[in-house]
């Protein structure tokens, strides 16, 4: 055997409400982890395979009780899990993914009200190899909360784009939204960075650089 032993997968999912400023980052995160010449796999949900993105299109825009909701996203996310996630891993690339499943904890959870117990059943299904039992829950090596108050994502949002349906919703929602978020990060704080997603666009890339370079993946 000869060369340098092949870096494991990583998997960092970016979250937070809408107009946080994820979307903001990725780039630059994407740039900063091929500098360390590692290949990079960027993607969303829900959505990233042809399926999961016809899924996305209707999750986003035809109005549904939460129950369809959660199903759609999750079977959004199997495939996804399935044709993108796990074989990106498995080559040992970082995928750095627009939103994973804390989001339906935090919208379909804590936003509509729906039912956590099975939406973590849910999970379960989705995220083990076979669909049930046995092997570990695919999870996010690091999940970026990007932290900041309904009011001022909405200060951000407004002008800069059409809101779709959940970009539609009341302050109240993303309140609750957040709150969801915040239960998440302190159930699993060794997964979680939170970043104060309320300081400038500099202040809060060097805070997701320091979070990325404190867990030695950029070395
Ligand atoms: N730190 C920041 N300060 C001020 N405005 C910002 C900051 N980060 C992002 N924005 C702006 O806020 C809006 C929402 O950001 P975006 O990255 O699209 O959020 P998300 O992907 O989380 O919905 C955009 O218009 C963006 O230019
Ligand atoms: C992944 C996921 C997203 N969503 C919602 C959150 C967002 O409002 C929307 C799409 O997310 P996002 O890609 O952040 O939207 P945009 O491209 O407009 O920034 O889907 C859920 O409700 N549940 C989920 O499981």
């Amino acid at each position: 055997m000869t060369g340098r032993q092949a870096a494991p997968g990583l998997f960092i999912s970016l979250e937070g409400i809408d107009g946080a400023g994820k979307s903001s980052h990725i780039a630059s995160l994407e740039r900063l982890f091929a500098q360390a010449g590692r290949a990079v796999v960027r993607s969303r949900e829900p959505g990233g395979t042809p399926l999961a993105e016809s899924l996305r299109a209707l999750v986003l825009n035809e109005p549904m009780d939460p129950l369809t909701e959660s199903l759609l996203v999750f079977a959004a996310r199997r495939d996804h899990v399935v044709q993108v996630i796990r074989p990106a891993l498995a080559r040992g690339d970082v995928l750095l993914c627009d939103r994973f499943t804390d989001a339906t904890f935090a919208y379909q959870g804590a936003g509509r009200g729906f039912d956590l117990d099975v939406l973590a059943t849910l999970e379960r299904w989705v995220q083990q190899p076979d669909g049930a039992g046995g092997a570990a829950l695919l999870q996010p090596d690091l999940t970026l909360w990007f932290d900041l108050a309904p009011e001022i994502a909405a200060e951000r949002l407004a002008g800069a784009r059409l809101p779709d349906r959940f970009e539609a919703q009341p302050a109240d929602f993303f309140r609750r939204v957040r709150a969801g978020y915040a239960a998440r990060a302190a159930a699993e704080p060794g997964r979680f960075a939170r970043i104060d997603a309320a300081a400038s666009r500099e202040a809060v890339g060097a805070a997701v650089e320091a979070a990325i370079r404190e867990r030695g993946w950029l070395a």
